[in-house]
């Protein structure tokens, strides 16, 4: 890997939102001669949920390892709770829980031992209304692992690895948690307990999440805020209805007059509705209003920004 400062130093530029736990600004990332991350722009509250969204090789695992300090950035801007994670010391480190891949290393550690001796780590940064680490017992059972707590690692299954590392991560009783892809390999109940887990720490603790994932439906569940990565930028940010609204033709009617349908993307689907009753009134046979998906927006979004092309979500009145 070949790193280098793109220009100026980006501890002369203070963080423009002294407030937020995650400041980002300009932040750029070159491997080699190409240009990975152009410029990227957000910021994370306390108690927030953040989903960072974007196809294979956008860089979002690139932005995440930056902000846990393992990968250092080209250049740009970087406050990770008040420090920059590339200098940033243990007594941060402790504020800030990180879930890797597997622990293919551990296999012969049984869950709660492995638990137990990791968080005695965070004895030392154990504050006043923030006593760390957590519990064994609670957390062993906060991740649904109490029939497994006296098994060894190797005998767990790929699901129950992965609620594991989910566990290893927050065992400190992180202020900020960093999640890359954490439900590959969930089943649908662990995947539910999962995010009942994220919304705890967010609404009980305070925890700051930010989250990758390819499932739309995931993040628009778990996320405060959406942020879409394309073209090594962020290019939309908001709820899943904020995001649609960036987007033309948010909802599509479909009709029927007689034998013939019809399918037409409007943002403003009840005008369009009445206008079409007041035209067609009785002649229509069938109709049915869908608003534009999260999958649709998405998939415009990153179209749009990867083509540089217009945006092509809104579809034209069609006869079959
Ligand atoms: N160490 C590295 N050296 C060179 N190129 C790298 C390195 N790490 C990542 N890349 C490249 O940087 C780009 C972004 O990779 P990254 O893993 O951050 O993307 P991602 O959005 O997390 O992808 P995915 O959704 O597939 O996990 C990719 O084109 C990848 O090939």
């Amino acid at each position: 890997m070949t790193v280098r400062e793109l220009s100026g130093s980006h501890r002369e530029t203070p963080p423009a939102d002294p407030a937020a736990v995650i400041d980002v600004r300009d932040l750029r990332m070159r491997y080699g001669s190409t240009d990975v991350l152009h410029g990227v722009d957000f910021t994370a509250h306390r108690g927030e949920v953040l989903t960072l969204l974007g196809p294979n090789g956008a860089g979002k695992t690139t932005i995440i390892e930056i902000l846990e300090g393992f990968r250092m950035r080209s250049a740009g801007t970087v406050s990770v709770l008040g420090a920059d994670p590339a200098s940033a010391g243990e007594a941060w480190r402790a504020r800030v829980g990180v879930v890797l891949q597997s622990w293919r290393d551990h296999g012969r550690w049984r869950v709660r031992e492995l638990l137990h001796h990791l968080g005695r780590f965070y004895l030392h940064f154990s504050e006043p209304g923030c006593p760390r680490p957590y519990d064994t017992g609670e957390l062993v059972e906060a991740v649904g692992l109490q029939p497994y707590a006296d098994q060894k690692i190797s005998t767990l299954s790929g699901g129950q690895r992965r609620r594991l590392d989910v566990a290893i991560g927050i065992v400190g009783r992180p202020e900020l948690l960093f999640l890359d892809e954490p439900t590959a390999g969930f089943d649908p109940r662990a995947r539910r307990d999962f995010h009942d887990l994220v919304h705890r720490l967010s609404d009980l603790d305070d925890t700051t999440v930010l989250l990758t994932t390819h499932d739309l439906a995931e993040a628009e569940k778990l996320a405060d805020r959406i942020l879409v990565l394309a073209g090594g930028r962020i290019v939309a940010g908001g709820s899943a209805d904020q995001l649609a609204r960036q987007v033309a033709g948010t909802a599509e009617v479909r009709w029927a007059r007689g034998q013939e349908r019809f399918l037409h993307a409007t943002e403003d689907p009840a005008g369009f509705v009445r206008e079409l009753f007041a035209q067609h009134g009785a002649e229509i046979t069938d109709i049915e209003v869908r608003k534009a998906t999260l999958e649709d927006t998405y998939l415009a979004l990153v179209r749009e920004h990867e083509t540089g092309g217009g945006r092509d979500l809104r579809l034209e009145e069609v006869r079959p």
